[in-house]
């Protein structure tokens, strides 16, 4: 009988190319997805060389980063140009690049545009059991359909390009396990917050973290997604869950998903792939589901997570020296005093999107607690964002458009947006935001910027009570 293995051993098993004698592994890609920031330089390689896109019909590019989420076409249909110069840049290269090299291209102004990472699942290009790369830190997030999905540098895009294989080191395995049902209020966001705080933004360096537990199988795709999507800000190369029925029921006719025979054969091959019993994990954590609340940070590291019941934390309550110094500096960037209540700051800002919280189940969940409320007069601005032109068009149907609308908040075309300051939306200094995002860092929703990260309903609480809220409090 052959070694039970976990979900990440078989994966990684069925993609060797070649073993070195280091242990270094060539890696076969499946799927590599492709946006604007990091794949100039990699084109521009390619060109130098004189090489050609290996597997362009395995490649899918999608501009996200960059776009503007105001209009994109003025009124007369006429697409609208980009005013960032080097945003502008990167897009037009990105144009020209996929279709000289026969790439899969999803336009600016195309109906299924969107982040790169919702995109993915939505379209069926991400399934369970590939390898998936993507120039993009947050590619974990393709684990919450069972790929095993990495981030990979601008060289290692060109790589991919060129070769359709990476080299690798194989990573040891974690399994976070969450048992139990987590209560009213708790979204997918918050678990993910929850076990961030608890195994700490170096908890997973050097694994593949596979989430499991009751909590997790009970979790739709979308909530799945925004776990998977957060295993980097855990330390982890990547994220999994094992795919199941609820997996292939997401999956089922979606554009690039196999169809007929070839998608019982896929979903028999799927089925075969999760952990086997007595498989072990190089680490194991077990987290109980009622110990999580509605959480939100308070700091500049995604690991400064508190129940929204909480407080501000006395940097001298951490045992260790470093995280110390990190916290009072955190503080005094955030402009925190130790102490004071969550539900006490106050909230200028709300943004309701990026590749962790921007589909239609979060839209859902934000409108929900927004419906027959209006945005708190000290709420300057917020912004509720779709991941892609097929959310926006399902969240309209349902009108959740309106919802947001009528209680003063705006509703965009999908991107990046305010996740990182790399397009107009931005955070201005000094000031606070509710936001649905996965990074906290100094200066990541513009220079100054003071981060919140939250669940979609616990941003739609702030955006009504224009202060960091306990959405229980609004619930029905
Ligand atoms: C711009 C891009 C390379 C970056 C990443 O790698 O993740 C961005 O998506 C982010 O979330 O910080
Ligand atoms: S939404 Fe944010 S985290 Fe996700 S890919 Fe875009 S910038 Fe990165």
């Amino acid at each position: 009988m052959t070694r039970p293995r976990t979900l990440y051993e078989k994966i990684w098993d069925a993609h060797v190319v070649e073993q070195r004698p280091d242990g270094t592994c060539l890696i076969f890609i499946d799927r590599h997805l492709v946006h604007e920031v990091t794949s100039p330089q990699a084109f521009a390689g390619l060109r130098a060389s004189g090489r050609t896109v290996r597997r362009p019909d395995l490649t899918l590019a999608v501009p996200d980063h960059n776009l503007p989420t105001t209009a994109r076409r003025d009124a007369d249909g006429n697409r609208l140009p980009i005013a960032d110069p080097e945003s502008a840049a990167q897009l037009a290269a990105l144009e020209k690049n996929a279709p000289e090299y026969g790439i899969r291209y999803i336009d600016a102004t195309a109906p299924e545009q969107g982040i790169v990472h919702v995109v993915g699942p939505e379209q069926g290009f991400s399934l369970p059991g590939t390898t998936i790369v993507c120039g993009d830190s947050h590619t974990a997030c393709h684990g919450g359909i069972g790929a095993l999905a990495f981030g990979i540098g601008t060289s290692e895009v060109e790589h991919v390009l060129a070769t359709q294989t990476l080299l690798l080191q194989p990573a040891k395995t974690m399994e976070v396990r969450v048992e139990g049902d987590v209560g009213p209020g708790v979204s997918a966001k918050d678990i993910i917050l929850h076990i961030t705080g608890v195994i700490g933004a170096a908890g997973g360096t050097g694994h593949v973290i596979e989430y499991t537990g009751s909590a997790i199988r009970g979790l739709s795709i979308e909530g799945r997604l925004t776990v998977s999507n957060m295993a980097i800000e855990g330390g982890a190369r990547a994220g999994l869950i094992a795919p199941d029925d609820v997996t292939f029921a997401y999956l089922k006719g979606r554009p690039y998903a196999p169809k007929g025979a070839d998608w019982e054969d896929a979903v028999a091959y799927w089925r075969s792939l999760a952990t086997d019993p007595g498989a072990t994990y190089d680490k194991v954590v077990v987290i109980d589901a009622a110990d999580i609340a509605p959480s939100v940070t308070w700091g500049t590291s995604p690991e400064d997570v508190v129940p929204i019941t909480g407080i501000v934390p006395d940097p001298a309550s951490f045992a260790d020296p470093s995280k110390q110094a990190a916290a009072a500096k955190s503080l005094a960037y955030m402009g925190l005093e130790p102490g004071t209540r969550m539900q006490d700051v106050a909230i200028e800002n709300i943004f309701i999107g990026s590749c962790t919280n921007s589909r239609i189940e979060d839209m859902r969940a934000a409108a929900a607690v927004i419906k027959g409320r209006k945005k708190a007069d000290n709420v300057r601005w917020a912004i509720v964002v779709p991941g892609s032109g097929l959310v926006k068009a399902q969240a309209e149907a349902e009108g959740l458009d309106r919802i947001f609308i009528d209680a003063g908040l705006e509703w965009r075309e999908p991107g990046c947006s305010a996740c990182l300051a790399m397009n107009p939306d931005k955070v201005p200094a000094g000031e606070r935001c509710a936001s649905t995002s996965n990074r906290n860092f100094v200066g990541r929703q513009g220079p100054g910027s003071r981060t919140h990260l939250v669940s979609p309903a616990m941003a739609a609480a702030a955006a009504v009570t224009g202060k960091l809220t306990d959405v229980r409090e609004l619930m029905g």
